[in-house]
């Protein structure tokens, strides 16, 4: 699955390209304000932080929200105190756009993540081109030379990778690319299975000059507690936010878990 969704991803990549030559998004990526310092947004605190999702759909949940308006709703979750904006772009299966980014980038003034699956250097100069400033690199996606070249040119353009792992040796290879942040996937990405757990068996090993970021399975506020007391900086929430009630209050509520 994991492989598939990689594929399709670049295959919508080269059909843009084909409209759009990498010089020309290189050229508006140039022309773009200076990323954001997502390091310092997220770093250690006395209380949780928090990447709010704009997530409409996913291959393992289906359809989530609808949401029509991503800036709007990006707003909101900043109003509930969010330290991040991550915006799915993948078109097929998540059903998002480098449109939503844009959107949100205009929107917001925290730091914006392009959650895709990147494969490769056009990839990452759209997601500059579109002002984000952090980049997902998906461990289990990429050969470790491509993940080496990728993590290199997304600081190149000044934004930063996060590498998203789901095993200790994706977390030991992370650790050493020098990643300063973490996150670790509590969904298999092949199988789409489940596991909360997981996040605390790996935390240990990263060290404590990078940020350990839990992703997914979060339902409510008990489950931010959980990765908290495993060793948390920052929760990464998608479904949680779009299904639940008010974004503002649940978001609210999830950086308040000290
Ligand atoms: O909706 P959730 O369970 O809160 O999960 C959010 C986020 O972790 C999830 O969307 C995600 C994590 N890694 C990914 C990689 C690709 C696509 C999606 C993801």
């Amino acid at each position: 699955m994991l492989d598939g969704l990689t594929a399709g991803a670049r295959e919508d990549a080269a059909a843009r390209r084909a409209d759009r030559p990498l010089s020309a998004v290189e050229a508006d990526a140039a022309a773009q304000a200076a990323a954001l310092d997502a390091v310092a947004a997220l770093s250690r605190a006395d209380h949780v932080k928090l990447i709010a999702e704009v997530k409409r759909a996913s291959p393992s949940r289906g359809a989530l929200a609808s949401i029509p308006d991503p800036a709007a709703l990006a707003a909101q979750y900043t109003a509930g105190g969010a330290h991040a904006i991550s915006v799915l772009t993948e078109q097929r299966r998540f059903q998002g756009s480098l449109a939503d980014l844009e959107a949100v980038r205009a929107a917001v003034d925290v730091p914006v993540l392009r959650k895709d699956f990147i494969a490769d250097e056009y990839q990452i100069a759209e997601a500059r081109a579109a002002g984000a400033d952090l980049v997902l690199l998906i461990v289990a996606a990429l050969d470790e030379s491509t993940l080496r070249r990728l993590y290199a040119h997304v600081l190149d353009w000044g934004m930063t990778p996060l590498v998203e792992t789901h095993s200790l040796d994706e977390a030991r290879l992370a650790v050493d690319l020098g990643a300063q942040l973490i996150g670790v996937n509590a969904r298999d990405l092949t199988t789409f299975e489940l596991d909360r757990e997981l996040f605390g068996r790996v935390a240990p090993i990263i060290p404590d000059n990078a940020i350990r970021i839990a992703e997914s399975a979060v339902l409510g506020v008990a489950d931010v507690e959980h990765y908290r007391r495993a060793g948390a900086d920052v929760v990464l929430v998608g479904e949680a936010l779009v299904t639940g009630g008010d974004p503002v209050a649940t978001a609210r509520q999830f950086v308040s878990v000290s």
